[in-house]
């Protein structure tokens, strides 16, 4: 298992080893349990997180996965529901940032009524988009946020940059935010974020120490969320699923690891030791 390479980082490993029951391993899904790719409806879990997760969850309080997907797409393109999943039943899927949640105790997924900015938004993002490369495409998301997805376009970053503006001024008049991510723009209600839903999961749980690891821009908050629970004497470990598209969270990590496949060994190794 790496060694974090922050005190912070050191003590909250520590602690996590030694009260493994009080604490609570929290983690993104895209770019941090599966491998990033062109198209969403195609991302997986890597093929050892259900493994690694089964064998970790039942010496921990809790596992919970907390991401932009609708909570019940992130359920089933990690295999959470199936017999696999065996062991999980700690589990609990946080989507749309924390706005929508998924309990494998249940199967059963609870959510807030649809904001009514995303129909509006919705209706005019057509013209919006119009003349753009036709690499830049919308994902719908059940009606709770849509993505404006820039990685099939031939130049990304550069329409990444230039549809910011726009899509904020959209957002913005509907009621929503922006939320960017890896090559994505996603118009979302505001209210929610990573650091709300990790702060509130911490509290349910009763957690004594944390682990969080994420790869984007959206994990921040949760990053933030770690580092005031630090602040209030919560042992938090700060783990960043690196990759060359996104640098800051790198630089508020306590331990970078080598992307999903980094994550996975991380979890089997907390697993092995907990042993
Ligand atoms: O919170 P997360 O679990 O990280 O989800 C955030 C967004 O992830 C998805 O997009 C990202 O993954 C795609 C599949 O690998 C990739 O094609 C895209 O470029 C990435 O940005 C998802 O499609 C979005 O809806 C989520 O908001």
């Amino acid at each position: 298992m790496g060694t974090p390479t922050t005190p912070a980082g050191r003590e909250a490993l520590d602690a996590i080893l030694a009260d493994p029951s009080h604490t609570l391993i929290a983690l993104d899904f895209d770019g941090t349990l599966a491998p990033i790719v062109e198209n969403p409806e195609d991302a997986r879990a890597h093929p050892d997180a259900l493994p690694a997760l089964t064998a970790l969850a039942p010496k921990v309080a809790a596992v919970a996965v907390i991401t932009g997907r609708p909570a019940e797409v992130a359920v089933r393109n990690a295999g959470f529901a199936g017999a696999g999943a065996k062991g999980l039943d700690h589990l609990t899927v946080l989507g749309h940032y924390g706005a929508e949640r998924w309990d494998a105790r249940t199967g059963a997924v609870t959510a807030p009524p649809p904001h009514p900015g995303i129909a509006a938004v919705r209706t005019e993002l057509s013209a919006l988009l119009d003349g753009q490369d036709p690499g830049v495409w919308v994902e719908e998301k059940g009606g709770r946020a849509v993505a404006v997805h820039t990685r099939r376009a031939t130049a990304p970053q550069a329409a990444f940059d230039a549809l910011r503006g726009p899509l904020t001024d959209l957002a913005t008049r509907h009621g929503l935010i922006v939320e960017p991510g890896r090559l994505v723009l996603e118009l979302r209600p505001p209210g929610m974020d990573k650091g709300v839903a990790l702060l509130d999961h911490v509290r349910e749980t009763g957690a004594r120490s944390v682990l969080y690891a994420g790869d984007d821009l959206g994990d921040l908050p949760a990053f933030a969320a770690v580092e005031k629970l630090r602040e209030d004497g919560v042992p938090g470990l700060l783990v960043c699923s690196g990759s060359n598209e996104v640098t800051e969270v790198s630089a508020r990590a306590d331990l970078v690891v080598d992307g999903p496949a980094g994550v996975v060994g991380l979890l089997r190794e907390l697993a092995a030791q907990l042993a």
